[in-house]
C-alpha cells in the first residue's frame, strides 16, 4: 500500500501487574491503519483485543501499563504527549466505541450532554438549535426511535442495546480521523446490527479509518479490508480480509474460520 498509515501501532506491550503474576495483555502488538479502510482485529475471549484498543488512548487502569512500544498518529508518537494534549485528540482525531458502553457514559449526564460534548470538539461555535438537529438525524441513523425522548434521557434509563446505539452515534457524530469501535454491535438485534454497519461503512468511503473489533468472522467478511488476528496478546496472523481467509498461516486462524465455515 503506497498511503501512509493513518495509525500505526509498533511492538506495543501493556502489561498487568497483579500480585501473584503479571499478565502480558498485549504482548508486541505491531499493526497499521489507513485511511478509507475498515481494519479488524479478531480473537477471542481475553485475546487482548480491548486493551490494545484502550492502550492506544492511554485509558488502561492500574494494575495494567504500557510498558513499551509506539503509537503514531499521523506522524505524532501519543506516547511522547502529555495527558492535556492527548485529551485534545481524544474525540476529535480518534475515537471509540467502547464495548461496555452503560458504565463508559457518565451516569449524571443526560444523553444530549454526551452528544454536545462530542460535537464542540469539532465545531465550538454550533448553535443548540443545529446541534440538537444533527443529534435527532444521528440517532435515527443508528436506529433509535422518540428520539427527543432519549436526548432528555439519563445512561441509566436506557436499555444496555440502546446505550450501545447512543455510543455508536457518538462516533458517527465526532468524524474524528480513526474510529475504534469495540464490539458495536455485540447485543443488538439483527435490523439494528446491519443499520450500524452500514453507517460504519458509509464513514469508511467517506475517508475515515475505523479499527472493527470483534470475535465475529462473519462481521470481519463482510466489512473488513484488513484483518489482523490476535491470540494471547500476540499478532499471529494479519493481511487484507482475502489473504487471510484464503490463506490463513496460523493453525488459530485455521481454527477461527473453521468455526465459521
Ligand atoms: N483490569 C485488569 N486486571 C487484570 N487483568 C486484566 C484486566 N483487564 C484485562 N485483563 C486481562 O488482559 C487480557 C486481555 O483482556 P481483553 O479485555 O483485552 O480481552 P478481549 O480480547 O477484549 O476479550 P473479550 O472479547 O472477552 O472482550 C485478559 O487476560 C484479561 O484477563
Amino acid at each position: 500500500m503506497s498511503e501512509q498509515p493513518v495509525l500505526s501501532i509498533k511492538n506495543l506491550k501493556t502489561y498487568f501487574y497483579l500480585e501473584e503474576r503479571v499478565v502480558k495483555a498485549v504482548d508486541g502488538v505491531s499493526l497499521e491503519v489507513y485511511k478509507g479502510r475498515i481494519t479488524a482485529i479478531v480473537g477471542g475471549s481475553g485475546s487482548g483485543k480491548s486493551v490494545m484498543s484502550l492502550s492506544v488512548l492511554d485509558l488502561v487502569d492500574k494494575p495494567g501499563r504500557i510498558i513499551d512500544g509506539e503509537i503514531w498518529l499521523n506522524g505524532v508518537n501519543l506516547r511522547d504527549l502529555r495527558e492535556k494534549q492527548l485529551l485534545k485528540i481524544r474525540g476529535k482525531e480518534i475515537s471509540m466505541i467502547f464495548q461496555e458502553s452503560t458504565s463508559s457514559m457518565n451516569p449524571v449526564l443526560k444523553v444530549k450532554s454526551h452528544l454536545f460534548e462530542v460535537i464542540r470538539t469539532r465545531n465550538r461555535a454550533i448553535g443548540s438549535k443545529e446541534a440538537l438537529s444533527l443529534f435527532r438525524d444521528v440517532l435515527d441513523r443508528v436506529g433509535l426511535r422518540n428520539t427527543d425522548q432519549i436526548l432528555e434521557s439519563y445512561p441509566f434509563q436506557l436499555s444496555g442495546g440502546m446505550c450501545q446505539r447512543v455510543m455508536v452515534a457518538m462516533g458517527l457524530l465526532a468524524q474524528s480521523k480513526v474510529l475504534i469501535a469495540d464490539e458495536p454491535t455485540s447485543s443488538l438485534d439483527l435490523t439494528t446490527q446491519a443499520a450500524i454497519l452500514e453507517e460504519l461503512i458509509r464513514l469508511k468511503t467517506a475517508g475515515m479509518a475505523i479499527v472493527l473489533i470483534t470475535h465475529d468472522l462473519g462481521v470481519v467478511a463482510q466489512m473488513a479490508d484488513d484483518v489482523y488476528v490476535l491470540k494471547d496478546g500476540k499478532i499471529v496472523d494479519s493481511g487484507t480480509v482475502y489473504d487471510v481467509f484464503e490463506s490463513p498461516q496460523h493453525e488459530y486462524t485455521k481454527s477461527l474460520l473453521a468455526s465459521i465455515f
